[in-house]
């Protein structure tokens, strides 16, 4: 049977702006109040996704969320019209409004943890969604993003669907963005790497100082509980919480693994060496561990460019691509690194550029944008196939944007009930583009 990895790209949802909300998020604070242009940014998501369909890669897309999301506004006790719930909320709270409206489910690295088949005990696909808790804004999207999922995944007999982890920081979880798997072939048993921040039930534990550390190993256990992994198949790795108190506030800011491949910063974990050792002992495969040094990268020119930020896919052909953000090509001693990877003896043969800048100065790179899901081919077929990646779904989705989007938004236009409409009125049509069913809370 045949076996492949799969990349769900997040679509991005109308209301994309930039408000400051991730503190430890160094593009985020820096980008705050920047005027936004959501139809730019959506169109710049859906031409990588169709760069790696056209690859011969297969490429789904990930429903964004109904936002501003009145249901937490009303929640929090904003009352009246739809109108009035916005105009109150502005005027007493922008901060909260402001979370409320945020477009970040387009970051489908941060939906869920997926394990394949291959690694379950009971031979099914597994997801759990995260459940976000450090930042307001982004822990309102667990419970959309399960149905998202499950009806994007929607056959029982192959996907299993779990709830997010309970939402309480000793649970901190952040999805597929701290877990990257390793395996000979896609179908194969793999080593599943769970990357946490710290031990929240270990006073004693190293943790960082500044900035938050958003994953926890407490959920990240329970995740690989859930997911009916074996001890053979995890391996739970400390993130180095130095590098979290520069700005890397995700794993998938500083390593990025695929298929024997793990491509990491010298500086990204705590006991390195231990734990290459541990994944050698458990995935006995040929691997390549391509450790970056900081002599070459500093940790800040990683965290600007979003080096490790980018997607390794394995082509058709069998050999492995970098998709590297523009980013990555107008940083001098970045740009050299890649060119220099590629002179190196290992599977990664070319670099591929896409400019996502939209995204970016929110601190989303390619790598973000993608929630990788390894399927075999039985699998694939029973994907809803109205959310896969083709001419006709990527013609209909650029003409659905041209139609609802605007190319202009600053957090003052939050405020807008125009934008509601708009959200809205957007949203119905894609389900019914993507056969979602009514998965927003304003279609039920
Ligand atoms: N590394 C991964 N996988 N994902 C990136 C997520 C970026 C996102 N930014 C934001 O949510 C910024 C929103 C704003 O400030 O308007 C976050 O910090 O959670």
């Amino acid at each position: 049977m045949k076996h492949f990895e799969a990349n769900f790209d997040g679509l991005v949802g109308p209301t994309h702006n930039y408000a400051g909300l991730s503190f430890g998020n160094v593009a985020s604070l820096n980008n705050a109040a920047l005027v936004s242009n959501p139809k730019a940014a959506a169109k710049q998501g859906l031409q990588k996704a169709k760069a790696l369909a056209d690859m011969g890669m297969v490429q789904g897309i990930l429903a964004p969320q109904e936002r501003p999301d009145l249901y937490t506004l009303r929640r929090i006790g904003f009352s009246g019209s739809d109108a009035n719930v916005l105009k109150q909320a502005a005027k007493e709270a922008p901060i909260l409004l402001n979370a409320c409206c945020s477009a970040s489910s387009m970051w489908t690295a941060n939906a869920a943890t997926v394990s394949p088949s291959a690694d379950t005990r009971d031979g099914k696909l597994h997801f759990t969604p995260a459940n976000l808790v450090d930042k307001l804004h982004r822990s309102i999207e667990p419970l959309t993003t399960g149905r998202i999922l499950t009806a994007t995944f929607s056959d029982p007999h192959y996907f299993h669907h779990h709830s997010h982890l309970p939402e309480h920081n000793s649970f901190g979880d952040e999805g597929a963005a701290n877990h990257t798997r390793l395996c000979n072939e896609y179908g194969h048993a793999g080593v599943e790497l769970f990357v946490y921040g710290q031990e929240a039930t270990n006073p004693n534990a190293p943790k960082p100082q500044k900035y938050p550390a958003r994953q926890t190993l407490e959920a990240s256990m329970a995740v690989a509980r859930l997911h009916q992994l074996e001890d053979d198949n995890c391996v739970f790795i400390q993130q180095n919480p130095d590098v979290i108190d520069q700005g890397v506030f995700h794993n998938d800011v500083i390593a990025v693994g695929n298929q024997n491949v793990l491509f990491y910063h010298e500086q990204a974990f705590l006991n390195t060496q231990n734990k290459i050792d541990e994944i050698k002992r458990k995935l006995d495969t040929e691997l390549y561990f391509i450790e970056v040094p900081t002599a070459k990268v500093a940790i800040n020119d990683a965290v600007k460019s979003y080096l490790f930020n980018t997607q390794i896919i394995t082509l058709p052909s069998g050999e492995m691509a970098i998709i590297a953000p523009t980013d990555c090509q107008e940083n001098p001693a970045v740009f050299a690194y890649l060119n220099e990877l590629l002179t190196l003896n290992t599977p990664i043969k070319q670099v591929l550029y896409f400019d996502v800048k939209q995204s970016m100065q929110n601190g989303g790179g390619p790598a973000c944008l993608r929630l990788r899901v390894a399927m075999n081919e039985v699998e694939v077929a029973a994907v809803n196939q109205h959310t896969l990646m083709n001419d006709a779904l990527f013609t209909r989705l650029n003409l659905w944007i041209d139609k609802h989007y605007r190319d202009r938004l600053t957090t003052q236009d939050l405020a807008d009930p125009q934008l509601i409409i708009e959200s809205r009125t957007a949203l119905d049509e894609l389900t019914q583009i993507m056969k979602l069913g009514s998965v927003y809370q304003f279609q039920r």
